[in-house]
């Protein structure tokens, strides 16, 4: 450990803190070790989860539906107890929706490597410390892995859908590639084969940004009480929220206009800027920086192809009944990034673009165009 005095630190009251069970959540039970891409060993893990519907007899009635980088397993409801904010594709889940309660059950796990529940790097190590900076780096394909864990516990040999955007869509794909077997159907939304150069690009000055904060102390701020890299990680957010949302969405909505009672000229700012510092208000308080930083490492490792035989050898693996959409103001995931996944999967069709001006964060905001697809996916 290295840094400031503790003295110095933020603390750690009244920032990010771990999901509240009374929020509805679950928890698989922790599993034996749990060995990793990388060859290294995490003594257990556990994932929390929550579902909506009821699981058929014949178990064969399950859906898997996985968040991007920053969401939870809170897919749908309001805010409330353990849950800071409403549910990320709410509307999406109940009686005669597109997930309808009647005929599916629905299962939404926070990500292995997480802050709401997973095991991640805030969770504790078997001799009660947090984790930290020891927390192994992980793979997309690690995220997956604990999943296909939970399936095994909930007895769900294969799922009816699976489907994600953006990190959530990578775990899709990683579904539909490494265990083809247990995925009838998917829907991979605004997410690539590979990470390309230009993704990994806008997550350097992100990660660059927590690691020199010097409340950060090399990961270890919990182990020392502190409330870590709050400014670090709003900057990350701040870059990474101007690169999710569209072009001419913020030309409409912010322009050059002022903050109102400000005055960029003197000091003040404008509004987008004041809409960034927002945004990264809200990511600090609900947020841990080390799931930032290991999630965001795990997208930048993604590669469906890695030790298969390259892209095209990966995606002829791929059995499920498939759909590939992106959204049309999106270049952050670019259209061609889901062109090249429809074109190698055999059982997907021309991929389906979702029109929104609102950048990368469509396939959050346009939950309608999201339902539609989804319904019609699993419409017989
Ligand atoms: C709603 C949630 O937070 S979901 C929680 C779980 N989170 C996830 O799953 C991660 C995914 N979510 C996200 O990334 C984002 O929160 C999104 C995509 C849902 C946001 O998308 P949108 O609904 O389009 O919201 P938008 O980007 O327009 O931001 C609206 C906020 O900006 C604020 N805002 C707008 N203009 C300004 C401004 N000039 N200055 C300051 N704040 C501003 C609004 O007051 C509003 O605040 P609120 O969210 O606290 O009510
Ligand atoms: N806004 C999304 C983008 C990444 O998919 C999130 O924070 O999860």
């Amino acid at each position: 450990m290295s840094g400031l005095p503790v003295g110095l630190c933020p603390p750690a009251t009244g920032g990010w803190r771990e999901g509240d069970p009374a929020g509805g959540r679950r928890w698989s039970t922790p599993g034996a070790p749990f060995r990793l891409e990388s060859g290294q060993e995490l003594p257990g893990v556990r994932l929390a989860y929550q579902t909506w519907g009821t699981l058929d007899a014949a178990r064969s009635n399950a859906v898997l539906v996985l968040h991007g980088l920053t969401g939870d397993s809170h897919l749908s409801g309001p805010a409330g107890p353990g849950h800071p904010s409403p549910g990320w594709w709410d509307g999406l889940v109940g009686r005669g929706r597109a997930l309808d309660t009647d005929r599916f059950f629905v299962v939404v796990p926070n990500a292995l490597g997480g802050c709401q529940g997973s095991t991640g790097p805030s969770t504790s190590r078997p001799d009660g410390r947090p984790w930290g900076s020891a927390f192994p780096r992980l793979s997309i394909r690690d995220l997956v892995a604990a999943e296909a864990r939970l399936a095994d516990e909930l007895g769900i040999a294969r799922w009816a859908a699976v489907i994600g955007g953006s990190m959530g869509g990578m775990r899709a794909l990683e579904w539909a590639v490494g265990h083809p077997h247990r995925v009838a159907r998917a829907l991979l939304l605004a997410c690539p084969a590979a990470t390309s150069a230009r993704q990994i690009a806008w997550t350097s000055p992100q990660l660059h940004a927590i690691a020199a904060d010097p409340h950060w102390h090399g990961g270890d701020y919990l182990a020392l009480g502190c409330g870590g890299p709050r400014d670090g990680l709003g900057i990350a957010r701040r870059i990474a929220h101007a690169t999710y949302r569209g072009d001419g969405e913020l030309t409409a909505r912010f322009g050059r206009r002022a903050q109102e009672g400000e005055d960029p000229g003197a000091g003040g700012r404008f509004a987008i800027e004041s809409y960034l510092d927002h945004h990264a208000d809200k990511l600090v308080r609900r947020f841990d920086a080390n799931s930032y930083v290991v999630l965001t490492r795990a997208m930048n490792s993604h590669d469906v192809g890695r030790g298969r035989g390259g892209t095209a050898a990966a995606l002829a693996r791929v059995t499920a009944r498939t759909m590939v959409a992106g959204v049309s103001s999106d270049d952050l995931y670019p259209l061609a990034q889901q062109a090249e996944l429809a074109a190698g999967i055999r059982e997907a069709g021309p991929v389906r673009v979702i029109s929104s001006p609102h950048g990368h964060d469509g396939f959050l905001v346009e939950v309608e165009q999201v339902a539609a697809l989804v319904k019609e996916l699993l419409a017989d």
